[in-house]
């Protein structure tokens, strides 16, 4: 998605530990008209799927989640990393190794919104390692829902993430795919 890499190139900061910061578009500051084009690119991409629900996991799959959902006009669950007694329970639950926050979580989910019947496209803004798309395909399991695919905005494609998630046969369309990215120079090569 051509628009999606101009912005990483103009805005996106490259730091250690093969981190990508491109918070001030979209995981902490919000761009929300490139979130709805965002949403549309991966509608056309699973144009041809049933999708009744998007599944994404806090914190920041949360807001390219819900705009996605929209253009699919279905509900968006996310799943959460902290136990909470109102949910406490009834629940689909795995673990997940935060990326960013290094700790293993809980990850949970209401028996109430994910099951069988349920159509689901799991929804990110990162790829690196796998851990969240792995958890997120886990729970769809547990729960007897199908798992349609997964979209990602950015993935980094020199971490063995998208080769986990594809070999597993998961459909999965990342919009950018980050190649290399060189901390000192500031320089980022896409995938195709
Ligand atoms: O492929 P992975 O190695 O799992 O990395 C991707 C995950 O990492 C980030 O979550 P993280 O828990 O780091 O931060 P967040 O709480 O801001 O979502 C990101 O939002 C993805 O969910
Ligand atoms: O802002 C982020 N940058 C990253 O490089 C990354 N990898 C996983 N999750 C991430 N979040």
């Amino acid at each position: 998605m051509q628009l999606l890499k101009d912005r990483i190139r103009k805005d996106g900061k490259i730091k250690e530990g093969n981190v990508l910061k491109v918070d001030s578009f979209l995981n902490h500051q919000m761009d929300v008209k490139l979130f709805q084009e965002i949403g549309k690119e991966f509608k056309r991409r699973f144009e041809d799927e049933e999708i009744t629900k998007i599944l994404t996991i806090e914190a920041s799959g949360i807001g390219i989640a819900c705009v996605a959902a929209e253009v699919f006009d279905v509900p968006v669950v996310f799943a959460k990393k902290t136990q909470t007694k109102n949910i406490a329970g009834d629940v689909y639950t795995t673990k997940v190794e935060s990326f960013t926050h290094g700790r293993v979580y809980d990850i949970i989910v209401s028996r109430e919104f994910l099951g069988k019947g349920d159509k689901v496209l799991l929804i990110d803004d990162f790829l690196a390692n796998g851990k969240a798309l792995e958890g997120l395909a886990e729970l769809v399991k547990k729960s007897g829902a199908e798992l349609v695919g997964a979209g990602v905005v950015i993935e980094k494609g020199f971490q063995v993430g998208g080769d986990i998630i594809r070999s597993k046969g998961i459909h999965l369309e990342s919009l950018a795919i980050v190649e290399s990215m060189d901390e000192k120079t500031g320089e980022v090569v896409f995938r195709n």
